[in-house]
């Protein structure tokens, strides 16, 4: 409940009179109405005596809530000049409740005092202590949910001198209005603000110097007061539909989370002090206790923490939304759905995939990017076949993959066996060695080599979920790290072709030589071997027709490296028939060491790719084929004289460069202008020829025409004469300008002057229609 005191000024108004002790007092108005009020000031003539009345009445309940870390605000109610300003502020001679308590505050250790002053005028709010341009500097309210309301961008000057010169520049820009009764009288309200601030605790004291109601635009409405409703609902309502910066700026004190003082000042007008009176009847919301006032540094964290959490989220909000937009876009489900599809055609679903314990196997390449993208589940109890047969459960088509490879069944999540036909023992390495037998149980992270195409690794979630080094791992080495035993000779050469061809020789050879050194070249042996096996694949595959196979030699010079003692060989083995049979007669193709080998390996890989894309590859050695194409064919080796030919011969001789460039852009000019006199000529060629053919044209007509009339036509002498004379006269300008005396007698001179009908054909003089040179330029 608001504590409310009444203010009568020293010349008060006959209409109103108070009667009682403190703490129960009636002030009555003539008019019949009558107020409880909780003390009565009525001043007397010393004004500074008024004033420390007014500072223990007032003031002092101020300075105990703000030593103890409470806010406290207090309301000024009045007509026009009955003395809020006064009350509040005070004068130089006779300061009021502000200076008086910052005066006050000022003497205690401990406590640092921030003033500042704003006014709110026709809803928007200045800053009375700013120094700039008023404009610029823009306060407001804010209600926080646990801080209550906050004055933000406000000035805040530390009270540490006479706070007297703070509140008289502040005053100086309030706005006011000039009335037929008062000089100037408040046009806004004004909240002045002492921020007490201690260790340990921090606190407000607001004076609110609200402006007469029938001088301020909005007022607070205190008609609605009377009704006796509890202010503090209705201003929250108020506060939803306008959030009107008074009604958010008085808030706090009269709903009951600050301590609330109501002083109504009665000055000389009785209908001002009915008005200031009905103030008296403001009730504070009964169920609110004060709130707990946090110091400056616990409303910074609890801000702080604010905004770390809205961040998060508006953050989530965001994410939330894109997910929204994602999933109602019309064409996600539609890709869902083939791409569900299309994981399923590969098998690289399984229902049995979305747990955690189903092994899998992960394809392992050389390209990070590329290592485990495929991952193919096995599901329990189930067995998984693999193979190039689009009817497998896992389809892997490329070098070496049979239709039909093997199979993979998952017993009991951590049981998985391997077993394939004895036709594909060769092309499943399970660790870089043949399976032992038809069925084996496999192990976690074993590597499974299928034919030549595809590493994969077996992971079993119940024995160790893999590390990402596990499945990045670039380690794509398909023969076991450790070195043979010698005594695995024949398991290794059961493992290759080629090793198989070598092994009485290697049986001889390895007991002549040191156990490690046997042990070194058995290993590049194998290595070797597995590569070549490889590239015979790829042979027997892309060109079966030549019968080619790459074969390993030793070099008997046994102190070399190991790779040194190999060499490649590669052999054709075109067959011929004879009486006996069919048998095979080798042909040397070429050697070559194991890097250059290997370097070929690379080239054939490209060319079984280019192969499996339908291109023919290779140059046929049995069929005599051109030196260019033994050059590009990977399998072939050119010999120095093709490749030196081809390199003096097969590239065109480069054209001369001119040597400097004023010689080049002379060049140039002289090929355009021969240019440009060619295409003029032509084009008075083309004239020349389509005149030629309009007068045959005409001619081919005449003759016609001749043809019909000739049994009729006779030529006189005495014309033929008469038409001789005529064209002399006009000779010197050709046939072609023949006179019109002769076209008037039907005649005219042909070539070798005899006379000849006008419309006779004729041939057109050189000098007429054709430039000089024109029969010439034609012959050429
Ligand atoms: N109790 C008082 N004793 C002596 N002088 C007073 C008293 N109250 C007010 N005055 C004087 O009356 C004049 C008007 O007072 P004040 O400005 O405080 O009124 P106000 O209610 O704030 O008016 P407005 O709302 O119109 O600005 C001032 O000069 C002030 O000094």
């Amino acid at each position: 409940m608001a504590r409310v005191v009444v203010r009568i000024r020293p010349e008060r108004p006959a209409a109103v009179t108070a009667s009682g002790s403190s703490g129960s007092v009636q002030v009555a108005l003539e008019t019949g109405l009558q107020f409880d009020v909780d003390e009565v000031l009525a001043d007397g003539d010393s004004p500074e005596a008024n004033q420390e009345k007014a500072f223990q009445s007032l003031g002092l309940p101020l300075l105990q809530d703000a030593l103890r870390g409470r806010s406290h605000g207090l309301l000024a109610f009045g007509g026009a000049w009955s003395g809020k300003s006064y009350t509040l502020l005070g004068t130089h001679e006779a300061p009021g409740l502000v200076p008086r308590l910052a005066a006050a505050l000022g003497e205690t250790e401990a406590i640092s005092v921030w003033f500042s002053a704003v006014e709110i005028f026709d809803d928007h709010c200045q800053d009375l202590l700013a120094t700039g341009p008023l404009e610029r500097k823009v306060p407001s309210f804010v209600h926080h949910p646990r801080l209550g309301v906050q004055l933000v961008g406000a000035t805040e000057m530390p009270v540490e001198q006479d706070i007297q010169e703070l509140v008289s520049f502040a005053l100086k820009r309030r706005a006011l209005l000039r009335t037929c009764l008062h000089s100037a009288t408040n046009r806004s309200h004004q909240l002045f603000t002492l921020r007490v601030e201690s260790a340990a605790t921090s606190a407000r004291l607001c004076f609110f110097d609200l402006a007469a109601a029938d001088c301020a635009v909005p007022s607070l409405d205190l008609r609605s007061l009377e009704a006796e409703e509890p202010l503090g609902l209705r201003l929250d309502s108020r506060l939803l539909q306008a959030s009107c910066p008074l009604t958010l700026a008085v808030t706090d004190c009269i709903t009951g989370a600050w301590r609330c003082t109501v002083v109504a000042t009665v000055g000389k007008s009785a209908k001002a002090a009915a008005a200031a009176l009905s103030s008296t009847r403001l009730k504070v919301a009964s169920d609110a206790s004060p709130r707990v006032q946090r110091t400056r540094q616990e409303q910074l964290s609890l801000l702080q923490e604010e905004v770390v959490l809205l961040k998060a989220e508006s953050e989530l909000a965001l994410r939330g939304s894109l997910i929204v937009e994602f999933n109602t876009r019309p064409d996600q489900k539609k890709l869902a759905r083939e791409r569900a599809k299309t994981l399923e055609w590969c098998g690289l679903t399984d229902p049995a995939s979305e747990d955690d314990v189903t092994p899998y196997l992960a394809n392992m390449s050389e390209d990070a990017t590329l290592a485990g993208r495929l991952v193919y589940h096995l599901p329990r109890g189930e067995r998984t076949s693999i193979g190039s047969d689009p009817d497998n459960a896992v389809v892997v088509d490329g070098l070496g993959v049979l239709p039909n490879l093997c199979s993979i069944v998952n017993l009991d999540d951590s049981k998985v066996t391997l077993s394939r036909p004895d036709f594909a023992r060769a092309q499943i390495l399970l660790n870089g060695r043949m399976l032992s037998s038809e069925s084996v149980a496999l192990e976690d992270k074993d590597r499974i080599c299928i034919g030549r195409a595809q590493l994969l690794r077996l992971h079993i979630p119940k024995k160790g979920e893999p590390t990402e080094s596990d499945v990045l791992s670039q380690d794509t080495s398909v023969l076991p790290a450790s070195p043979p035993e010698l005594g695995d000779l024949s398991q290794l050469c059961a493992h290759s072709d080629s090793l198989r061809d070598l092994q009485y020789y290697v049986k001889d050879l390895l007991p002549k030589l040191a156990p490690p050194q046997a042990v070194a070249i058995l290993e590049a042996l194998r290595k070797v071997c597995y590569h070549i096996d490889e590239a015979n694949m790829i042979t027997r595959e892309v060109r079966p027709e030549d019968h080619m196979q790459f074969e390993v030699e030793l070099v008997w010079d046994i102190f070399r490296k190991p790779e040194e003692v190999l060499v490649i060989r590669l052999m054709s083995y075109a067959h011929s028939s004879s009486a006996r049979g069919t048998t095979p007669s080798g042909q040397l193709l070429h050697y070559s060491s194991v890097a250059r080998f290997l370097e070929r390996l690379e080239l054939l890989r490209d060319a079984h790719r280019g192969f499996g894309l339908g291109f023919r590859v290779g140059a046929s050695p049995g069929r005599g084929a051109s030196e260019l194409a033994r050059l590009k064919d990977p399998w072939l080796e050119p010999s120095i004289s093709t490749m030196r030919q081809h390199l003096t011969y097969a590239s065109p001789a480069p054209a001369p460069i001119p040597e400097g460039v004023p010689e080049l852009k002379a060049a140039i000019a002289v090929l355009r202008q021969e240019l440009q006199d060619k295409s003029e000529d032509l084009e008075r060629k083309s004239e020349v020829i389509a005149k030629m053919s309009e007068e045959m044209q005409q001619i081919f007509k005449v003759m016609a025409e001749e043809e019909e009339q000739r049994p009729t036509r006779k030529v006189s002498r005495d014309s033929e004469e008469n038409c001789t004379m005529s064209v002399s006269a006009s000779s010197g300008s050709g046939c072609g300008s023949e006179s019109r005396e002769t076209r008037s007698r039907g005649f005219r001179q042909d070539k070798v002057g005899r006379s000849l009908p006008s419309h006779a054909p004729v041939l057109l003089s050189q000098s007429s229609l054709t430039p000089p040179g024109y029969y010439r330029d034609l012959r050429r």
